[in-house]
C-alpha cells in the first residue's frame, strides 16, 4: 500500500527549511508541486507536528494591480474558514507573506480528482466508470454544493479538477469539492479566460453565463454538475467547445454552437428572459439563423429516456436557470432511490469479486519550490511514487496503486441511512476553525495609511521574513476600520 499519509519518506522540497522560507513555512515539509491553475501553483506538504497528514497549499499570484490581498480577499477567506462540511475542502490555513504579499491557503489533502479518474478510465483502462461510483460521486457532490448554496457560497468554476476524491485512509472514497469561493478573492466575475499560458475552461460554464447575464444565481454551478455528470457516464466532455481568448467577452460562440447542438437553440417560450440576455442580439447574428438538428441528449449520453438518471440530467441541463433542478432537489430525486444506492465511500468496488480499479496517484515534482523555480538539490522520494533522482516527477502519472478497502462495503442500504448521513454531515454545520494568533497585513489596497503604533504593533508580531497569522478578532477590527475610512 503506498498511502502518501502513511509515507515516512524524507523526499521533502530542499528548500522548505532554507533561511529565506517565511517561518509559517517552518511547520511544513514541502513535498513539491502538484499543479497549477488560473491563479497560482499548488503544492503537496506534510505537517511536520503529524507527518501522517498531508496538506495542499495554494500560492496565490499577486494580484493585477500588485498591491496585495484586498480587504475583499480577506473577507471572502474569513467566510472560507467558516465552512465546514464533509463534501467540501477544508481550509485549514491562511498565510500571507509580506515581504511580497503572496497569499497562501493550506487546505486538506486529497489524493484524486474526477479529471484524473476520468482520464484513467478514458485512456488507461478503457472502461466506463462504474454505477455505483457515478452515483455516489455525483450525490456527494450534489450534498457538498447544497450546503455551500445554503450558506449563499456559489462555485462558479466546478470542472472535474475541482472535484477531489480522497484516497486510503478513513475518508476514502469521499467527495470533496475545491476551489470554491476563490474566484471573487481575486475580484474576478469570471476567471480570465487564459492568463499566462495556463487554459481555463469554458466547458462547464452556463449558457446565461456564456449569454453575458450579469444577475447569475448557483444554477450556474448545477449547469456544470449537469455536464461533469455526462461526462462520468461518457467519459467524454459533452461541449468541448473552442475557446476564444484573448477577449473578456464572455460571449463564446463555438462553446453555445456546441450546446445548441445537442440540446437544440433555446427558445423566448421556454426561457422568456432570454431576450433581456446582453449577448443574445449577437447570438441572433451568429447562432440564430442556424438549422440545428439535434440528436437528443439520450443519443449523446447513451441513455434511455426512461432512465431516471437521463431524467436528472435534462433537468440539470434545462436552459431557464430559475427551471433549472437545484442542488437539493437534485438529492431528492429518485434516481437516488434505486439501486445501486449511492455510498460514502465512492471507490469501493460495486460488488464482492468485482475489479477494483487502481487509481493513480498525484505526480509531484519535487524540483519545484515556492517560487515556482527548481530547487538546488535533486529529487528525493516523496512517496508512494519513485522519483528518480533530480528528474521531473510528473513523469510518474501513471504510477498504478491499488485502492484499498476500507471497512468492506460501506453502501447506505438504505434511503433513511443516506438521509441519516446527509443529516450528519449537514449537523457538521458552520462549524468555524479557530483563528491562529498572530496579525494581518495593513498594506491593503485603498486603506487609509495605519496609525503608527499600530504598524509598531504589527511589525513585532511578524516573523523574521515578514509572514503572519490572520486572526480573527485583528481581520474584523481591520474590516471595521476598512468601512470607516471607505
Ligand atoms: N486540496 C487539494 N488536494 C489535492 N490536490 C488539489 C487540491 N486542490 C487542488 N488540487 C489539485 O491541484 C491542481 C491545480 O488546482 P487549481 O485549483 O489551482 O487549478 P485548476 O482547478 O486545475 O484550474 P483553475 O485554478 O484554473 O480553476 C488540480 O489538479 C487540482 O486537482
Amino acid at each position: 500500500m503506498s498511502n502518501r499519509g502513511n509515507n515516512s519518506g524524507s523526499g521533502t522540497n530542499s528548500n522548505t527549511n532554507s533561511p529565506n522560507r517565511p517561518e509559517w513555512l517552518q511547520q511544513y515539509d514541502l513535498i513539491g508541486k502538484i499543479g497549477e491553475g488560473t491563479y497560482g501553483l499548488v503544492f503537496l506538504a506534510k505537517i511536520k507536528s503529524n507527518r501522517s497528514k498531508c496538506i495542499a497549499i495554494k500560492k496565490f499570484k499577486q494580484s493585477k494591480d500588485g498591491d496585495g490581498v484586498s480587504p475583499t480577499a480577506i473577507r471572502e477567506i474569513m467566510l472560507l474558514r467558516e465552512i465546514s462540511h464533509e463534501n467540501v475542502v477544508k481550509l485549514v490555513n491562511v498565510h500571507i507573506n509580506h515581504i511580497d504579499m503572496s497569499l497562501y491557503l493550506a487546505f486538506s489533502y486529497a489524493e484524486h480528482d474526477l479529471y484524473e479518474i476520468i482520464r484513467h478510465h478514458r485512456d488507461k483502462v478503457n472502461q466506463a466508470i462504474n454505477q455505483y461510483t457515478v452515483k455516489s460521486i455525483l450525490w456527494q457532490l450534489l450534498n457538498g454544493l447544497n450546503y455551500l448554496h445554503s450558506n449563499w457560497i456559489m462555485h462558479r468554476d466546478l470542472k472535474p479538477s475541482n472535484i477531489l476524491v480522497m484516497g486510503d485512509g478513513e475518508e476514502q472514497g469521499v467527495v470533496k469539492i475545491a476551489d470554491f469561493g476563490l474566484a471573487r478573492i481575486y475580484q474576478a466575475p469570471l476567471k480570465p479566460l487564459s492568463d499566462n499560458g495556463v487554459v481555463v475552461t469554458i466547458w462547464y460554464r452556463a449558457p446565461e453565463l456564456l449569454l453575458g447575464a450579469k444577475h447569475y444565481t448557483s444554477a450556474v454551478d448545477m449547469w456544470a454538475v449537469g455536464c461533469i455528470f455526462a461526462e462520468l457516464l461518457t467519459l467524454k466532455p459533452l461541449f468541448q467547445g473552442q475557446e476564444v481568448k484573448a477577449t473578456p467577452n464572455p460571449f463564446q460562440l463555438d462553446q453555445l454552437d456546441k450546446i445548441f447542438k445537442v440540446l437544440g437553440h433555446p427558445t423566448v417560450d421556454k426561457w422568456p428572459t432570454l431576450a433581456h440576455l446582453p449577448h443574445w442580439q449577437t447570438d441572433q447574428q451568429h447562432i440564430q439563423g442556424h438549422k440545428y438538428d439535434s440528436p437528443g441528449l439520450y443519443s449523446v449520453v447513451h441513455l434511455s429516456p426512461k432512465n431516471p438518471a437521463y431524467d436528472l440530467l435534462c433537468k440539470m441541463l434545462e436552459y431557464d436557470p430559475r427551471k433549472r433542478i437545484t442542488a437539493a432537489q437534485a438529492l431528492e430525486h429518485e434516481y437516488f432511490r434505486m439501486e445501486p444506492l449511492p455510498g460514502r465511500n465512492a471507490l469501493v468496488p460495486p460488488q464482492p469479486g468485482e475489479k477494483i480499479v487502481n487509481y493513480p496517484i498525484r505526480p509531484v515534482d519535487t524540483n519545484t519550490d515556492f517560487e515556482g523555480t527548481a530547487s538546488l538539490q535533486p529529487a528525493q522520494q516523496a512517496s508512494g511514487n519513485q522519483m528518480s533522482g533530480g528528474s521531473h516527477v510528473m513523469a510518474n502519472r501513471n504510477v498504478q496503486r491499488p485502492v484499498h478497502m476500507v471497512g468492506g462495503m460501506q453502501r447506505m442500504q438504505q434511503q433513511q441511512s443516506m438521509a441519516a448521513y446527509n443529516l450528519a454531515s449537514q449537523a457538521a454545520g458552520m462549524g468555524g476553525g479557530a483563528m491562529n494568533p498572530g496579525n494581518i497585513p495593513m498594506q491593503q489596497r485603498g486603506v487609509a495609511a495605519q496609525p503608527h503604533q499600530q504598524q509598531q504593533q504589527q511589525q513585532q508580531k511578524e516573523g523574521p521574513n515578514g509572514d503572519a497569522w490572520i486572526s480573527a478578532t485583528e481581520v474584523k477590527a481591520f474590516l471595521r476600520e476598512y468601512e470607516v475610512v471607505k
